[in-house]
């Protein structure tokens, strides 16, 4: 369980924090002066800390900087009174995580916990690259033994000490992530923090801010100086997630960052210096959006020190049967279930099927399917509907899970046909969300809730996709979520949409 600890003199701000986070699963641990938040640093080996800077002990200034002798990259959250926030300035551009005001806003402060949890994740979490079948005791697997997989491995390894950036390529649930974290924690930069950004979940101007700051009353919203990701990370290393995404604004300025190393908050004149690894990712074809004028061609050499291209899941051969080992290992140990195997007939399909979300996408599957399967065997009949729909769907070389534009009819890659074999698995848009869910009840499900939040969503988005003929701004806009945000959410729930705009889930 996540652990956050929280430094503060007034015990009722631990009951705040403490009743405010009792559902997200994370284990508050209190002090009550900087002295006994350093000790239960090193005792409690915290995931991220909720730091007062009023402390009856120290100033906050010096107790952060007492928490980064320890850890350097743990992050911390500074807690400042309403119109305080010089303190919380001067400790964001030492690297704090962020800040919050008091009286805490509790939703502010769940969002930022999660954040910083995650964070925390991604920095310190061993990513393994190995050919393991076993689920590693310690830390994120990489599997792979296929020679594409291979080659990955020995990139990671010749340019993570280097310093130069990193584009890493492949379609969306490839392992793009996977790879970023594996670049910093074997480079030279691994004890400085890693900060990630997903460019596409981001307004532009959001996007901007988070990356570079902004002064007081930049633009309308902005109440005080934010420091951005760039200044917090200086000397460390940044994921730009979905770097195909950015405004041409933001391209210019991380393009600047990137040749001088200097940049100024949205709104500043003053010129910061920030020595910053970039690592990115896309599953976009940056190439023909350089040429369509989308992508800045200078930024796009500049990004691309070195490539590191992910297969698709399809093209791995043998991996594919080592990553459902892998999984069923993996949740059998989640979900407290003893599934041994897979039925032939369901690897068959399992190894037929060309898995346009790819590894992601299997992972989804094989927890679905253990979920609906009660025996010591996976059957063919647990699996999903998309999996057991039938021969192999049509490839194409553009990333599969990727619906197309807005308003275009898209390919016919995932189209399923009407009359075809109906869900094997009682989903809730063949069965209606009750008897989803008795059926999940009497399947032994241990993860109901995740279970149907997630195939509510499937349903949602199909629907309102469904209704928009594949119009992305417009789903977007009925949704009430940003364009960048539902892009994520089609891909990670694996949606394809076939010729005539009906959506698969
Ligand atoms: N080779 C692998 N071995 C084990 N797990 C993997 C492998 N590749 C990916 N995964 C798992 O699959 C999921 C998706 O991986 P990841 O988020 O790195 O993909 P991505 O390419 O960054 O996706 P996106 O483009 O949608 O952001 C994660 O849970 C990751 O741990």
């Amino acid at each position: 369980m996540p652990r956050l600890l929280s430094i503060d003199d007034d015990r009722s701000v631990h009951h705040l924090v403490t009743k405010a986070l009792e559902d997200t699963g994370v284990e508050v641990v209190p002090a009550l002066t900087a002295r006994g938040g350093v000790d239960a640093i090193e005792a409690e080996r915290p995931d991220a800390v909720l730091l007062d800077v009023m402390l009856p002990d120290m100033s906050g200034l010096d107790a952060f900087r007492l928490i980064r002798q320890i850890d350097s990259r743990l992050p911390v959250i500074i807690v400042t009174a309403a119109g305080s926030s010089e303190t919380a300035i001067e400790a964001m551009k030492l690297g704090a995580f962020d800040y919050l005001t008091k009286p805490i806003d509790v939703d502010n402060l769940e969002r930022l916990v999660g954040h910083a949890i995650e964070s925390r994740r991604l920095a310190s979490v061993p990513v393994g690259m190995a050919d393991l079948t076993e689920p590693q005791d310690r830390g994120d697997a990489f599997v792979g033994r296929c020679e594409a997989m291979q080659e990955v491995f020995k990139s990671v390894g010749r340019v993570a000490p280097q310093s130069v950036p990193v584009l890493i390529r492949g379609e969306s649930g490839t392992g793009k992530e996977l790879v970023a974290r594996a670049i910093y924690q074997h480079g030279a930069r691994s004890e400085a923090p890693f900060l990630a950004v997903n460019c596409a979940a981001l307004s532009e101007t959001l996007l901007e801010s988070e990356l570079f700051g902004h002064e007081k009353g930049a633009f309308t919203g902005a109440e005080s100086r934010r420091i951005g990701k760039f200044e917090q990370c200086d000397g460390g290393t940044i994921f730009l997630d979905e770097v195909g995404d950015m405004s041409p604004a933001v391209q210019s300025k991380v393009l600047r960052l990137l040749q001088q190393q200097t940049f100024e908050r949205v709104g500043g004149n003053t010129t910061i210096k920030s020595d910053v690894r970039i690592v990115s990712a896309t599953n976009r074809d940056l190439e023909s959006m350089c040429e369509e004028g989308e992508f800045r061609n200078d930024l796009f050499y500049r990004l691309n020190g070195y490539t590191i291209t992910l297969p698709p899941l399809r093209d791995r051969g043998d991996d594919r049967v080592m990553l459902l080992q892998h999984f069923l290992a993996q949740l059998n140990k989640e979900l407290g279930r003893e599934v041994q195997g897979v039925a032939p007939d369901a690897m068959r399909r399992l190894l037929d099927y060309d898995w346009p979300g790819n590894v992601r996408e299997m992972q989804s599957v094989v927890k679905q399917a253990m979920l609906h399967c009660s025996g010591p065997v996976l059957m063919a009949s647990a699996l999903p509907q998309e999996v057991t729909a039938g021969p192999m769907r049509p490839r194409k070389s553009a990333p599969a899970a990727e619906p197309h534009g807005e308003g275009d009819p898209g390919s016919s890659n995932g189209h399923v046909a009407e009359g075809e074999q109906a869900p094997a698995n009682g989903s809730p848009a063949a069965n209606g969300l009750g008897e989803f869910i008795s059926s999940q009840i009497a399947a032994g499900s241990g993860d109901l809730y995740a279970a149907t939040l997630a195939a509510m969503e499937k349903q949602l988005l199909s629907r309102v996709l469904s209704h928009t003929g594949g119009n992305q701004s417009e789903a977007s806009r009925i949704l009430g979520i940003t364009r960048g945000s539902l892009r994520n959410k089609i891909r990670s729930n694996g949606i394809v949409i076939g010729p005539d705009i009906k959506i698969k889930s």
